[in-house]
């Protein structure tokens, strides 16, 4: 056996951790234990009086012995317990520790949860997801939570100033005139649609999750722009059900135009789950609240794409062609929205018109896509990836000019037909619709290139390369005689001019100058002429 004085002596981490009370205490429990033991180990008064009699006489036998050991017995007996009480300290201690680490890993946990999952933590009531037209870094918000952010406009959501602001801007000014809800408003398309709608005396309410696929200052400028024409885009987002059904209960709207979606072709890569979370779990978060709470269901026409037919190689694309081969998870996603449409015009009642839309461009464009960003390289004289197909030959793309993919959305929702439920039940058939917008003159990426550098006057500094293999197509035409045929699209912008609408934007709207501004400051200094310029220095 260890000899006890040594024991005693020895101290752990936790004797050091202890303060001078804790010894004193401990000094008592010895003292009171080793009491104990001496007694046999059994307190006295629980002997029995026989018990305590035989005690007397053997303990007085022994009362000589065990005094010459009593003090090592009893430090022996202490240094024991100080050891147990020392590593059920240290036991404690562990655990207080184990569990404060659990705590802070599990908050660690819900935190990172809760900023890559928002959409699975908040489905139900009062989910959020992406909107806009885009959505990389989703920028959610809750009925309750866009207090804040509506605190620029001073307007509580929600609240009764609200609701007067939401009727407003839904009030048609025209007899028959749509009351229509436009999601993704701040996008691109959706500017210019609900601009159009309002123009013609529709009465439009947007909504956006102003998200940061793309600079969102853009889709903040649009959004004034719209507030200038009378046009309320709220920050909300589609995924929102708490919000939307507030909605549909302050104002019976008769349609929606749905285009709030995660755009982009090549980006679904880098983000797989923003397409989810928005053309998806968004796209059944609408048609659930337009199906079910919506009071009367509205119609509803929503933004497919062109990225559908995937690998098909039969041209023009037309409608009856397969779409059962997308090339990229973008275009797997409006694949399914087109599936979950059929689901919902079948069960509930809802009109659903899809509309694949052709690499659309314009003004007030998508700084993501090519044509835009491509401007962008060129002035900056930054080079651009020209990609080309594994053959050589060029990529092309039936570009479409936002006017007329406008006038294409308005003719869908003019003739789109009511819907046939109400309150969650089918009460008959329903209209459901899908329709190409496309521009039927395909043209080579190449010859885009080219367009931009007469714009701009600039060349542009290309790289080709081989088309990555990450979902594009290689191709694009449209066939465009059903829309013809049931609303009478027909576009009529070639790409040459839609372009210079687009860079005549850009260099006022970034207030840049082109290489042909500068080139005629230049001429005209050189001949001595007065600029706009020079004339007003
Ligand atoms: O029509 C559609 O369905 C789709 O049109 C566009 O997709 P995309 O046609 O790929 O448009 P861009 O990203 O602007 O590309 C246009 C062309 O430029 C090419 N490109 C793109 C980027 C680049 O760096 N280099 C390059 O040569 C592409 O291969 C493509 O042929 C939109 O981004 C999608 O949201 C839309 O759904």
């Amino acid at each position: 056996m260890r000899p006890c004085s040594r024991i005693v002596e020895r101290k752990g981490p936790h004797d050091m951790e202890m303060g001078e009370g804790a010894e004193v205490s401990v000094s008592n429990a010895i003292a009171n234990a080793a009491a104990a033991r001496i007694e046999g180990g059994v307190p006295t008064r629980s002997l029995t009086p026989p018990q305590q009699q035989l005690r007397a006489s053997v303990g007085g036998k022994m009362a000589s012995l065990e005094d010459t050991s009593k003090s090592f017995r009893l430090e022996r007996h202490g240094s024991y317990l100080l050891r147990r009480i020392n590593s059920a300290k240290v036991v404690a201690a562990s655990s207080h520790l184990l569990f404060r680490a659990t705590i802070l890993a599990t908050v660690v946990l819900i935190l990172l949860f809760t900023l890559h999952y928002p959409p699975l933590l908040l489905s139900g009531s009062s989910a959020v997801s992406s909107a806009g037209g885009a959505g990389g870094h989703s920028n959610h918000r809750s009925l309750m939570a866009s207090s804040s952010a509506s605190a620029a406009s001073a307007i509580n959501y929600g609240g009764a100033a609200w609701e007067r602001e939401v009727r407003r801007s839904a009030t048609p000014r025209r007899q028959d005139g749509l009351t229509v809800l436009v999601t993704g408003a701040a996008g691109f398309v959706g500017t210019h649609c609900s601009l159009a709608m309002k123009k013609r005396g529709d009465g439009v309410v947007g909504i956006d999750n102003f998200n940061s696929y793309y600079d969102p200052s853009l889709k903040r400028a649009r959004q004034g722009l719209l507030g200038r024409h009378g046009v309320l885009v709220l920050e909300a987002d589609i995924n929102d059900a708490a919000l939307l059904t507030k909605l549909f209960d302050v104002v019976p709207f008769s349609h929606v135009l749905h285009l709030a979606a995660q755009a982009g072709v090549r980006y679904a890569m880098r983000n797989p789950q923003s397409y989810v979370a928005s053309n998806v779990a968004g796209l059944v978060a609408l048609f659930e609240v337009a199906a079910k709470h919506a009071d009367p269901q509205p119609a509803i026409v929503w933004a497919s794409s062109s990225s559908v037919y995937g690998l098909n190689t039969a041209t023009p694309f037309s409608e009856s062609h397969r779409t059962d081969r997308p090339a990229s998870l973008y275009a797997a996603t409006k694949k399914a929205g087109e599936a979950i449409a059929h689901t919902y015009n079948h069960i509930y009642g809802l009109s659903i018109t899809g509309l694949r839309f052709f690499t659309v461009y314009g003004p007030w464009g998508r700084p993501d896509m090519a044509y835009f960003s491509f401007t962008q390289r060129i002035l900056a004289g930054k080079p651009i990836n020209l990609f080309r197909r594994h053959d050589g030959a060029a990529v092309q793309r039936d570009f479409t000019y936002i006017d007329d993919v406008v006038r294409g959305c308005l003719g869908a929702l003019d003739t789109a037909s009511p819907s046939t439920g109400g309150g969650g039940k089918k009460r008959g058939p329903a209209q459901l619709r899908v329709y190409n917008l496309g521009n039927t003159a395909p043209v080579p990426v190449s010859k885009m290139v080219g367009i931009l550098e007469d714009l701009l006057g600039k060349k542009a500094k290309k790289n080709v390369v081989t088309l990555p293999q990450n979902g594009d197509v290689p191709y694009t035409h449209a066939n465009v005689s059903l829309a013809e045929q049931d609303f009478g699209y027909h576009p009529t912008t070639d790409l040459a001019t839609g372009l210079k609408q687009f860079v005549k934007w850009y260099v006022e709207y970034y207030k840049v100058q082109t290489g042909k501004h500068t080139d005629s400051k230049k001429r005209a200094e050189e001949e001595g002429e007065e600029t706009p310029a020079t004339a007003t220095a």
